[in-house]
């Protein structure tokens, strides 16, 4: 059995990675700690896999606590950037069997939709992404959205497509959304909503939407639990599950 410590164990996605893990058969949550719950929960209940679904405000603390006392990390909060992934290289580091996965979205369909963004890029002149969430949600934009606009970014880049074309000169302040490197991505919040996202590509006399829909929080724990049962093979900072699947 993995022993799994959930934080934010009373979030909206921490409970039903508690629901998920005790229903699994090789799996059981030994802890599962939330805001005002003393991090040394981990280390007393004897966690090897901790499961992070808190706030990007405090992921960084919870990840240095882990790193530090030999627990394999799979995260899904958001607010990930450059300087972040290079901080948790630096711990990881003195850590040559640790495991530390960093997953914007566990949805199978998402990880899939974003796959499918980065191959697309480079026959487009144009993409833009459209995440649309509950308006529960703390951040903007969605974590999925910044990684599938540096995802398209950078394909695009390796692949010498020139700047899209886009012929604003006026604008008023967000009405063409925020830029993740050169990708324009949109955010809406909107009752009754989950977590859902477009992409839109476009050139002469055809454009490729790509969808993706998390109907219920359910989706996204097939994925959390291949990631628990993988992140002690995979040494090191992973980023996307997709690092985990064989895509
Ligand atoms: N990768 C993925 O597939 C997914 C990622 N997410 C991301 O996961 C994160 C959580 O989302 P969601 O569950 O909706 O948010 P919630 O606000 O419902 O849950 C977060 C929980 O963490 C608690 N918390 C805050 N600080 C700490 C701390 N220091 N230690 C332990 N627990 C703490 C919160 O308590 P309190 O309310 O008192 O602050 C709350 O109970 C977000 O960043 C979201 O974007 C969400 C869905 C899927
Ligand atoms: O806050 C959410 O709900 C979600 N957050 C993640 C993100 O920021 O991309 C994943 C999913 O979109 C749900």
């Amino acid at each position: 059995m993995i022993r799994v410590g959930v934080i934010g164990a009373r979030g909206r996605m921490g409970a039903e990675v508690v629901r998920a893990v005790e229903a699994a058969p090789d799996a059981e949550v030994v802890a599962a700690i939330d805001a005002d719950d003393p991090l040394s929960t981990l280390t007393e209940a004897g966690v090897e896999v901790a499961v992070d679904f808190t706030h990007p405000g405090v992921v960084m603390g919870n990840l240095e606590f882990c790193v530090a006392n030999d627990i394999h990390c799979v995260v899904g909060t958001s607010g990930f950037d450059g300087p972040r992934l290079e901080k948790l290289t630096s711990w990881l580091a003195p850590k040559p069997s640790l495991g530390v996965l960093i997953a914007p979205n566990f949805a199978i369909g998402a990880v899939l939709s974003m796959r499918f963004a980065e191959l697309a890029a480079k026959y487009y002149d144009s993409a833009e992404v459209i995440e649309l969430h509950h308006p529960r949600k703390l951040d903007a934009p969605s974590g999925t959205a910044a990684h599938t606009a540096r995802l398209i970014s950078q394909a695009r880049a390796a692949a010498g497509v020139p700047a899209m074309p886009d012929a604003t000169v006026e604008e008023q302040l967000g009405a063409r959304g925020t830029l993740v490197e050169d990708v324009r991505v949109h955010s809406l919040r909107i009752s009754g909503l989950i977590a859902h996202q477009e992409v839109v590509f476009g050139q002469e006399g055809e454009t490729l939407t790509i969808r993706h829909d998390s109907l219920d929080r359910k989706s996204f724990m097939p994925g959390v639990l291949l990631a628990v049962r993988e992140v002690a093979k995979h040494p090191g900072l992973s980023l996307g599950l997709d690092k985990y699947m064989d895509l």
